[in-house]
């Protein structure tokens, strides 16, 4: 009932789906209604495994959020654009360059993407401690909701799928979710978006242990398949969209895969919209050492794949403190046909044209 809803905020509305065809990504879908039995706890920690060796992508359904609360968030995502001054703005510039910390807006052309062109989005971040920074004025009302948002998609979201993965790997089930804690030291944080006109995000690994994507209806976000075709990631009404990011693959041995992901400009119908995504990034507790989890009983029977010959695994810290200062702005070296290297930490990092 959205008269009782306090405080009240404009309702944000998404752009009409595509009618244009589209070829899709074939993700598979983690109900987390099926957790509550053991035999649907097995079943879905295989499905989730399966998932993130082959594609690095799935949906989540019935994560607990129905559609009008889902809908709400959108419309509290909206607000550090729609109803912030640009003068108010500046003042919560984030430091990303300087600090290799990601919280306050990133203006529109901060990175570089390619040959001179610079981005076209806007951020707001919030770390899941939203106390650690001050926010715009009209964002305040929304603190308690917004912090509430953040612990779900943490203990609700983020700790049932570490379990699955943890089964997947044969391991103790909390050895994830105890990296993960809600109140540690690291940087997990929400971050409302906005794109508009054409330049968007070329093809990445996300830096952290597990991405969490609200759907949205403007077709925009393509992932690199195993035979090297981009297809269009689906939007799914009030589903999620979760990925695997750097920190998960490492810790993983490479079991768990980092796919190559970009958004590109949208189908002609969706173009003269703007496009709110609501993202809660997360990643490990800033001291976790990102070594392969040898102790895993599938990684000693398959092997690691993905690991830091000769160089000292990073720590969590220091692997997104690295990547966050360096993203958009260091002089990228070509390496082979449309791909891109630098280097953190001494690791390789690809950027895909
Ligand atoms: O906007 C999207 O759909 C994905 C964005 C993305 O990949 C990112 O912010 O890392
Ligand atoms: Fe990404």
């Amino acid at each position: 009932m959205p008269g009782l809803i306090t405080p009240e905020t404009p309702h944000y509305v998404p752009a009409p789906a595509t009618n244009i065809e589209l070829e899709y990504a074939d993700l598979p879908i983690i109900d987390l209604a099926q957790m509550s039995t053991p035999a649907g706890h097995l079943a879905l920690a295989e499905k989730a495994r399966d998932a993130m060796t082959v594609h690095g992508f799935f949906y989540v359904i019935n994560h607990g959020f129905n559609t009008a609360q889902t809908e709400r968030i959108f419309d509290i995502a909206d607000i550090p654009f729609s109803k912030v001054g640009d003068e108010e703005k500046r003042t919560y510039v984030a430091k990303m360059k300087e600090t290799g910390s990601y919280q306050g807006y990133k203006p529109r052309q901060y990175w570089h993407i390619d040959g001179g062109v610079r981005d076209q989005m806007e951020n707001y971040n919030i770390n899941r401690d939203i106390t650690k920074r001050q926010h715009p004025e009209v964002l305040r009302p929304f603190l308690p909701e917004i912090e509430k948002f953040a612990r779900h998609n943490h203990e609700e979201v983020l700790h049932p799928i570490l379990r699955l993965l943890a089964v997947g790997m044969e391991l103790p089930e909390e050895t994830f979710v105890n990296m993960h804690g809600f109140s540690s030291v690291g940087e997990t944080y929400e971050e409302d978006e906005v794109k508009s006109k054409n330049v968007w995000l070329k093809g990445h690994t996300d830096f952290g242990t597990i991405t969490i994507l609200y759907s949205q209806p403007v077709a925009a976000l393509q992932i690199l398949t195993s035979d090297g075709t981009w297809k269009w990631v689906k939007h799914i009404e009030n589903a999620l969209v979760i990925n695997a990011g750097d920190a998960l693959e490492f810790l993983s041995g490479g079991f768990y895969r980092a796919t190559i992901h970009r958004v590109v400009q949208p189908p002609e119908d969706q173009r003269s919209y703007t496009r709110l995504g609501v993202f809660y990034f997360c990643m490990t507790d800033d001291d976790v050492k990102l070594a392969p989890l040898v102790e895993s009983p599938v990684l000693q029977r398959v092997g690691v794949s993905r690991s830091f010959d000769g160089v000292e695994p990073p720590t969590m810290e220091a692997w997104r403190r690295g990547r966050t200062a360096a993203y958009g702005q260091t002089d990228l070296k070509p390496a082979e046909k449309g791909v891109e290297e630098e280097i953190i930490n001494g690791v390789v990092v690809k950027h895909y044209n």
